[in-house]
């Protein structure tokens, strides 16, 4: 089952009962330890052994600094040299002196002249540069989004020497680590710079190898932005008290009502949360029960490719088959139909009742779809709406007297979801794809909250927005999905998913089922397109993943829990 992630908000309400009733400080220990155990890990596998490692640790005032100290004592303690630079002066007291009494070096960090500041930091950013391990404990779930010196001074100049120090590596080959391989940055619980809520990264932040977070996974190390920075995630739990809903959706109390843009206040209180999707949730990929038949098991309607293009059709169609739909029926262009009953023979092409809809992928005419598409809409029939469809959209909202069905899929890339925005958005007028670029999670809720659909956004970082807000964050695919048609074979297996997965039945979630499935079919297209080198290879590679999803289990999934100890 996907995992939740919650905003830094919801995560500190959590925490607070905890607080009031005394155990801060416990809190603290399972965290540092857990901590202490990942960078031992670390360590041991990029040098065999803790003893000599040469560790630095970044602290800053507050809680995050003293899980940093804490764990930096638990390294000193094995044999670590640990030298602690804490550029706000200011720390937090237990963890001090648990790092003084390890043995561990502070930086004259007291300085309030502005020129000994500068020189503190860069002696802490040539030291750091040249550890083995750096520990980010300068600011997390507490941080104020904008970094200033000495902070963004001390992460400028570390990060500059450690240029420096790799580029005289490679030109030597003398390493500078004492175990001869690149640094660990590990940074605690959030990467100082990075919003734990939303993923925003600003100008200066630190970038993780390996991000070990606290009580509960943070929304931003699962986001564009935060997610290109936070490394592997290491997940220590505090038993603390979160509640996502029993039927697998986040929760939604103090969500934010998006009809349209959410006001910067609300979207500030409680924050986008995440559902991270992982390869081993492919084990919930629907499956035919014993009473099952081809209708029951679910029948996908396909309209896609056209006379010109018949290829995009026979790539969704034939995903969709290989996905295992009940049933497959290719309406459209003539010439399509053939030549996806040529490949699969158990296809056909009589009209009748579909359970889904896919549309749009590889132009076919907007008439194929359009009287498809408006009954649809009438009998509420769950849609996945693709490349052409997507342009079809603007008319048909504007025209339409029901509201698209709650099952919905758009799924544009950032060029398509720009169309659609500047066409039914009056605010986004003059939006670029460049804009959705840089914050695809604003502009995918935007769409998802304007039309009443879940937008499926496209890209490296594949995106899924639900109309109230909530998101689900597939884990990433290879970069050979960049390739053409795959796009094409992505919606067939949403299609697939929504045929074959939506219960027959009212769901008290239409959306937030419809929007699961369309992630697993994300991760699905990612596993398939692994070794493949073309849009036929993922689609030829479907089946065999499928098959072996079964086997899959949680080990490998990068969702290991670290226990203290
Ligand atoms: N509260 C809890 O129950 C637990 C919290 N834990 C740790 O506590 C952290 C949160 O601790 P805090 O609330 O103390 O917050 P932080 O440690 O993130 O930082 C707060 C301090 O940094 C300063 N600060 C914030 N933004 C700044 C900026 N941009 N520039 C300069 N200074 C800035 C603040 O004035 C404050 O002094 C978590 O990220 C986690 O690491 C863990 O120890 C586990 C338990
Ligand atoms: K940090």
């Amino acid at each position: 089952m996907p995992v939740p992630a919650y905003s830094a908000a919801a995560v500190r309400a959590a925490e607070q009962p905890l607080l009031d009733a005394g155990r801060g400080e416990s809190l603290m220990r399972t965290a540092a330890a857990g901590l202490a155990t990942v960078c031992r890990r670390e360590l041991r596998s990029a040098r065999g052994r803790i003893t000599g490692a040469r560790i630095v640790v970044f602290a800053g005032p507050g809680s995050n600094g003293g899980d940093a100290l804490l764990a930096a004592a638990n390294l000193a303690h094995r044999g670590a040299h640990v030298t602690v630079s804490a550029p706000l002066g200011r720390l937090h007291a237990e963890g001090r002196r648990a790092a003084r009494r390890a043995g561990a070096l502070f930086l004259d960090s007291a300085a309030d002249v502005e020129t000994a500041a500068e020189a503190t930091a860069a002696e802490a950013a040539g030291l750091a540069a040249e550890a083995d391990l750096v520990l980010d404990g300068l600011l997390g779930t507490g941080a104020r989004p904008r970094l200033d010196p000495p902070l963004s001074t001390l992460i400028h100049a570390w990060q500059a020497a450690a240029r420096r120090r790799s580029v005289q590596q490679a030109n030597t080959g003398q390493r500078s680590t004492s175990h001869g391989a690149s640094q660990i940055v590990v940074a605690v619980d959030v990467p100082t710079g990075v919003d734990a809520t939303t993923g925003e990264c600003g100008d200066v932040h630190v970038r993780a190898d390996v991000t070990v977070t606290f009580g509960a996974r943070k929304a931003g190390l699962h986001l564009p932005g935060g997610a290109e920075v936070s490394g592997r995630i290491e997940y220590v739990d505090l038993g603390l008290d979160l509640h996502p809903s029993e039927d697998g959706g986040p929760p939604l109390d103090g969500w934010p009502s998006l009809e349209g843009q959410p006001s910067r206040e609300s979207e500030a209180a409680s924050g986008p949360e995440v559902w991270v999707v992982d390869d081993v949730d492919l084990r919930d990929w629907p499956r035919p029960g014993p009473h099952d038949h081809k209708y029951t098991r679910g029948v996908l309607g396909v309209i896609a490719g056209s006379r010109q293009f018949p290829g995009a059709g026979v790539l969704t169609s034939l995903a969709a088959v290989h996905a295992g739909v009940g049933m497959l029926r290719v309406q459209g262009a003539g010439t399509v139909q053939d030549a996806v009953v040529a490949r699969a023979p158990e296809v056909v092409t009589t009209p009748g009742r579909v359970q889904a809809w896919t549309m749009g992928s590889g132009a076919p005419e907007p008439h194929d779809m359009m009287e498809f598409l408006s009954e649809a809409i009438g009998t509420g029939t769950p849609l996945v709406l693709d490349a052409g469809a997507l342009a079809l959209l603007p008319a048909l909202l504007s025209v339409a007297t029901s509201p698209l069905p709650s099952c919905t899929v758009l799924t544009p890339h950032a060029g398509e979801l720009t169309e659609l925005l500047t066409r039914i958005d009056d605010e986004a007028a003059d939006l670029d794809r460049g804009d959705v670029e840089s914050d695809p999670v604003r502009w995918a809720r935007r769409a998802a909250g304007l039309t009443g659909a879940v937008v499926l956004l496209k890209g490296h970082r594949t995106l899924i927005a639900a109309p109230d807000g909530r998101l689900w964050a597939p884990t990433p695919g290879p970069p050979g999905l960049a390739t053409a048609g795959s796009g094409d074979v992505l919606a067939g297996l949403v299609g697939a998913a929504l045929a074959t997965g939506l219960r027959p039945d009212p769901t008290d979630d239409p959306a937030g089922s419809a929007a699961a499935l369309a992630a697993l079919a994300v991760i699905l297209h990612n596993r398939a397109g692994r070794f493949a080198r073309s849009a036929s290879g993922i689609v030829e590679a479907i089946a065999a993943e499928l098959a072996e999803i079964e086997h899959v289990g949680p080990t490998g999934t990068g969702r290991g829990d670290t226990h203290a100890r």
